[in-house]
């Protein structure tokens, strides 16, 4: 009874998805009971677990992931590799951990250099994962047309041979999506080919292929077709409280696992993670990423129509990414106004999920009004902490 009134006050309970004032068939849910989510624009990794995920770890087994024995992570490790068209699956805490470990799993002998976006999340926001872990260089790329590092982009960057001078490329760190913005199919066709052609390794920073898979309609194991790794997070759109999963061949696995187990990864009653990821990936997976994507995109036609906004980059999934400098918006203002409000923003990225409520996408809008008429009246600096994502500030690459 207890635990019934916990579930009932902390989490959302979402009704079936509203028709709400000027958003149609929105991906918005009227929450009878409002979570920190609801409100809070800085990213999608803010959602809340659902009442469904809470009550499925309640049911989850409790096996000691450390030796395997666990049901429910076996099952959700295999559940997912199979979605992903690959033989293994390893599910590790945290999208940052599956990232690392599989670069790492990847590398055998400095010196050696990964090859990434310059965005790219492993490189940008993995508290030097790189260099510290593996011990490698970076190759940071700069996309010449498009707002995705292409194959010629990217053979232009290959460190290729022995000479002593260099670090050679062993692998090509892809991130889809990147800012939101979909690297198309074909380009990661002939990126793979690329990579084969040098003996190289592929892995994707997955995070948001889920939102990729959804807004294209092209299955997961499509994409896993053309990598040797892919860290799949289920705490980001998927809505999961925690958990990636990594997927691969099984003696890569098994070497990431090590890696997993080093870095202090190895969990035990990890069930009880793994349920509540298995149900958010039920619930969330396609349907409400989609719809979550039809909000975005009908929010930023908004923001352009009715304050003349404008965007760094296309708005293409989950995220906007506001062009502030343009609109002569300080963003230190821009939060200032949000939190005035009781919603929370973290700069120029506006992040959807599917916890957002109606009520915060007009406080949203409202805020940016206050803003663009405060203008240069003064500038506030940005509030300690706020999350800035300056490498995206400069996602529009340099044409
Ligand atoms: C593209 C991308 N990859 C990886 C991560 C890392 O995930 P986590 O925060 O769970 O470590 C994030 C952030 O959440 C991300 O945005
Ligand atoms: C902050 C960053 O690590 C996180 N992945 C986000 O996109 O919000």
């Amino acid at each position: 009874m207890l635990f019934g009134l916990f579930l009932r006050s902390s989490v959302n309970t979402l009704l079936p998805f509203a028709t709400a004032r000027g958003f149609s068939r929105s991906a918005y849910t009227m929450t009878q009971s409002i979570s920190m989510a609801a409100t809070d624009f800085k990213s999608d990794t803010v959602t809340t677990p659902t009442e469904s995920m809470l009550k499925a770890m309640l049911t989850a087994t409790h096996g000691d992931d450390v030796y395997k024995e666990d049901k429910t992570t076996n099952d959700f490790q295999e559940r997912v590799a199979k979605m992903a068209g690959k033989p293994a699956g390893l599910f590790v805490v945290s999208g940052t951990m599956g990232n690392q470990i599989c670069l790492r799993a990847h590398l055998h002998q400095p010196p050696y250099s990964i090859l990434c976006d310059y965005r790219g999340h492993v490189y940008t926001h993995e508290a030097a994962g790189l260099a510290m872990l593996s011990q490698a260089m970076v190759t940071p790329v700069h996309p010449k047309k498009t707002t995705y590092i292409t194959a010629e982009d990217i053979q232009a960057n290959l460190i290729l041979g022995n000479d002593i001078h260099t670090a050679p490329t062993r692998v090509i760190s892809l991130e889809n999506t990147l800012g939101g913005t979909i690297m198309p199919i074909e380009e990661i066709a002939k990126i793979s080919a690329l990579a084969k052609r040098h003996n190289l390794k592929l892995h994707l920073d997955g995070a948001r292929l889920w939102n990729a898979s959804a807004e294209t309609g092209i299955p997961i194991s499509e994409y896993g077709k053309y990598f040797d790794s892919m860290s799949l997070c289920l705490s980001k759109g998927i809505g999961a409280p925690v958990g990636t999963v990594i997927v691969g061949e099984p003696d890569f696995i098994q070497t990431a696992n090590w890696f997993r187990k080093q870095v202090g990864g190895g969990i035990r009653q990890a069930g009880l993670l793994a349920a509540a990821a298995d149900v958010a990936l039920t619930e969330i997976f396609p349907e409400k990423l989609k719809l979550t994507h039809e909000t975005t995109k009908k929010l930023a036609k908004e923001l352009n129509e009715e304050l003349g906004l404008t965007f760094q980059i296309p708005v293409e999934t989950n995220f906007i990414f506001l062009d502030l400098e343009k609109a002569g918006i300080d963003p230190g203002v821009f939060i200032e106004e949000g939190a005035k409000l009781g919603i929370t923003v973290a700069g120029a990225r506006v992040a959807i999920h599917h916890q957002i409520s109606v009520d915060a996408i007009e406080k949203l809008k409202q805020a940016l009004r206050n803003a663009i008429r405060i203008g240069k009246e003064k500038l506030v600096d940005k509030p300690e902490g706020s999350l800035t994502y300056g490498v995206y500030d400069k996602i529009a690459p340099d044409h």
